[in-house]
């Protein structure tokens, strides 16, 4: 069962030690905050939130980062669980007793509030799971060219209403895209329009400078194009103006089931704020394992 505090007795201090972490990591780099922060929807979208995204490739098997839909995943991102995971392992009553889920979620939580996002008390208790396989990846994890019904459908299948996908979404406030995943919307959309038309004609013309044809499959670009690296409510308010970045932003604007959800929260930073907290905090409960079906990974990257 998760709860708060679930560490109190043998590492009383988990948070302090992992914030500091994640601290020390974010001064090194930006990408930490969004690589962190995906990582975690990443690994709860499949086999719930027990840090199977982090296994490696190993011998006979590939493991889930190895996965198309993964492998845009941030380095920065893993990083910030393997140096926090160091970091908790290096104080002795606390060695080996911290699951790296845990830790993922702990991160997660600290990459939103130094991003100037809202803060909110975690639930731990998690336990790393056995298996991660490239194969169970396929058809868990949303695509940018979904519709609402798709989105979704994706998300209540993890148990998690249109609202709380929405909020989830504002995710997109931080952090930096390829220009592979929306060049249909800027080229060759459809027949009647080269440009996708929900897309506002001037931030369509900046994406087309940023993202040429041809360009470098290594180029990534602000995801928020106003306040890329703080996490506020600018999501919402870009969504308004035409400016989501991907299909499955805009369309949260464009389809009337979704519009009222996106307006509400482009006016209010507190609203959006307890909506997230309220989605994060059902995400970090997905497909939970326990002492039966999980161990405590000495290693994030390995099983035990
Ligand atoms: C609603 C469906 C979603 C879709 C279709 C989607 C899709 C994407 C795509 C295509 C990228 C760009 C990857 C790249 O090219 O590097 C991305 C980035 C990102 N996504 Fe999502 N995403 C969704 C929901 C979420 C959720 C729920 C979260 C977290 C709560 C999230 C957090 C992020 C972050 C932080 C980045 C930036 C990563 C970085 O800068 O390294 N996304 N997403
Ligand atoms: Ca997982
Ligand atoms: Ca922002």
């Amino acid at each position: 069962q998760l709860k708060q505090n679930y560490y109190a007795n043998v590492c009383p201090n988990v948070e302090t030690i992992v914030r500091n972490a994640v601290q020390a990591k974010v001064r090194q780099t930006f990408i930490t905050i969004p690589g962190t922060l995906r990582l975690f929807f990443h690994d709860c979208f499949v086999q719930g939130c027990d840090a199977s995204v982090m296994i490696a490739s190993s011998g006979s098997n590939t493991a889930e980062k190895d996965h198309p839909d993964n492998l845009s995943l941030a380095g920065d991102g893993f990083d910030t669980v393997i140096k926090a995971k160091a970091a908790v392992d290096a104080v002795p009553s606390c060695r080996n007793k911290v699951s790296c889920a845990d830790i993922l979620v702990m991160a997660t939580r600290d990459v939103v509030v130094m991003a100037g996002g809202p803060s909110y008390a975690v639930e731990l208790g998690r336990f790393d799971g056995l298996s991660s396989t490239a194969a169970s990846v396929g058809g868990k994890l949303p695509k940018p060219n979904m519709n609402l019904d798709q989105l979704n459908a994706m998300f209540a299948a993890n148990g998690l209403t249109q609202v709380d996908m929405i909020a989830l979404s504002g995710a997109h406030t931080v952090g930096f895209s390829h220009c592979d995943q929306f060049t249909n919307r800027i080229y060759n959309f459809s027949k009647q329009s080269l440009v996708d038309p929900t897309l506002n004609p001037t931030y369509a013309a900046q994406l087309q400078q940023q993202c040429p044809k041809n360009v470098d499959p290594q180029i990534a670009i602000n995801m928020d194009p106003n306040t890329p690296n703080t996490f506020d409510n600018m999501y919402f308010k870009n969504l308004q103006q035409g400016k989501g970045l991907f299909t499955s932003d805009q369309v949260l604007f464009t389809d009337s089931r979704s519009k009222q959800t996106v307006d509400s929260w482009a006016s209010s930073t507190k609203a959006f704020n307890n909506a997230f907290v309220a989605a994060m905090t059902k995400l970090g409960r997905v497909g939970v394992k326990n002492a039966k079906n999980g161990n405590i990974r000495r290693d994030c990257s390995a099983f035990n």
